[in-house]
């Protein structure tokens, strides 16, 4: 975490949480992230059950397991103490396997938590709180009434569930449910300043950008990343241009038509 902060200077920083079932554990990491300097807290919302057998420890699974995020957890104070307790004073570093399972269990459990649940939350932080995948406006209200104070409409980037419906589809009806009680971001499938032309429109007050960014980041580094960003930006304003919309500010729901083309109509043949 102290790596990412010093890399990314004076900037705003947004913490992505794996909620862990614990609660002591959850406020301990809080505070970690509070004291490094980060602002908002972003809580994914998928995170389901991570299906492995401790067969998988000794396969080709082990570096999927030991990427997902451990270092937010073998590095929390309060983890390792408990762990320590569970594994007769031994370290995660020692014993890293079984403390990737201790990790998974807490933060990749598939329990669900019920919206009361926020409080823990709540109670912990006080900054501002994004809910990352909502995909239904009733859902959104539920956000709303909880007070959060953002959603991101997002199916995490069509990889969590097979045939989750796009999430573009379901801006609309969110924004509309919504309005402007919290704010209403937008990921899953940016590619183009079109792409961000549409989201802003239907409603959306920014977009978040995943997979193109690492793309630009394998093919080139530092200098990729910026330029799929500075691709996306000179596309945005190309696109605005030719629509002749002057600013962000101007985009709205009348300037876009959904339109089927024949080609558009999937067969099987
Ligand atoms: C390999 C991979 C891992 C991801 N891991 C997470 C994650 O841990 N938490 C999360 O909220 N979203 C995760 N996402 C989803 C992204 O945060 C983001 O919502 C998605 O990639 C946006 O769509 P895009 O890549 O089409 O821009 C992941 C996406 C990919 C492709």
């Amino acid at each position: 975490m102290q790596d990412i902060v010093s890399a990314s200077g004076a900037n705003a920083r947004w913490f992505q949480l794996y909620w862990p079932n614990d609660d002591e554990i959850t406020a301990s990491i809080l505070r970690t992230v509070k004291a490094a300097g980060f602002k908002v807290l972003v809580v994914t919302l998928d995170t389901a059950r991570m299906a492995w057998r401790p067969a998988d420890l000794d396969t080709g699974f082990v570096p999927f397991v030991t990427g997902l995020g451990n270092d937010v957890g073998f590095s929390d104070p309060v983890f390792r103490q408990k762990f320590a307790e569970r594994s007769g004073g031994k370290t995660p570093e020692e014993i890293p396997m079984v403390a990737a399972q201790y990790w998974l269990g807490e933060a990749f459990s598939g329990d669900s938590y019920d919206w009361e649940r926020l409080e823990v939350l709540r109670k912990h932080w006080d900054g501002p709180i994004v809910l990352k995948g909502i995909q239904h406006p009733g859902d959104a209200v539920l956000a709303v009434q909880h007070g959060v104070d953002g959603i991101i409409v997002s199916n995490h980037g069509g990889r969590q569930m097979d045939g989750a419906v796009g999430s573009l589809e379901m801006l609309p009806e969110i924004v509309e449910a919504v309005g402007d009680k919290t704010t209403v971001l937008f990921d899953s499938g940016i590619r183009t300043g079109a792409d961000i032309f549409k989201a802003l429109a239907l409603g959306a007050k920014a977009v978040l950008v995943g997979r193109p960014l690492m793309y630009g980041l394998g093919i080139a580094g530092k200098t990729g990343v910026r330029h799929v960003l500075a691709c996306l930006l000179a596309d945005l304003d190309g696109t605005m241009g030719l629509a002749g919309v002057k600013s962000v500010g101007d985009l709205n729901q009348a300037i876009l038509r959904k339109v089927s083309y024949g080609g558009d109509i999937k067969t099987s043949i």
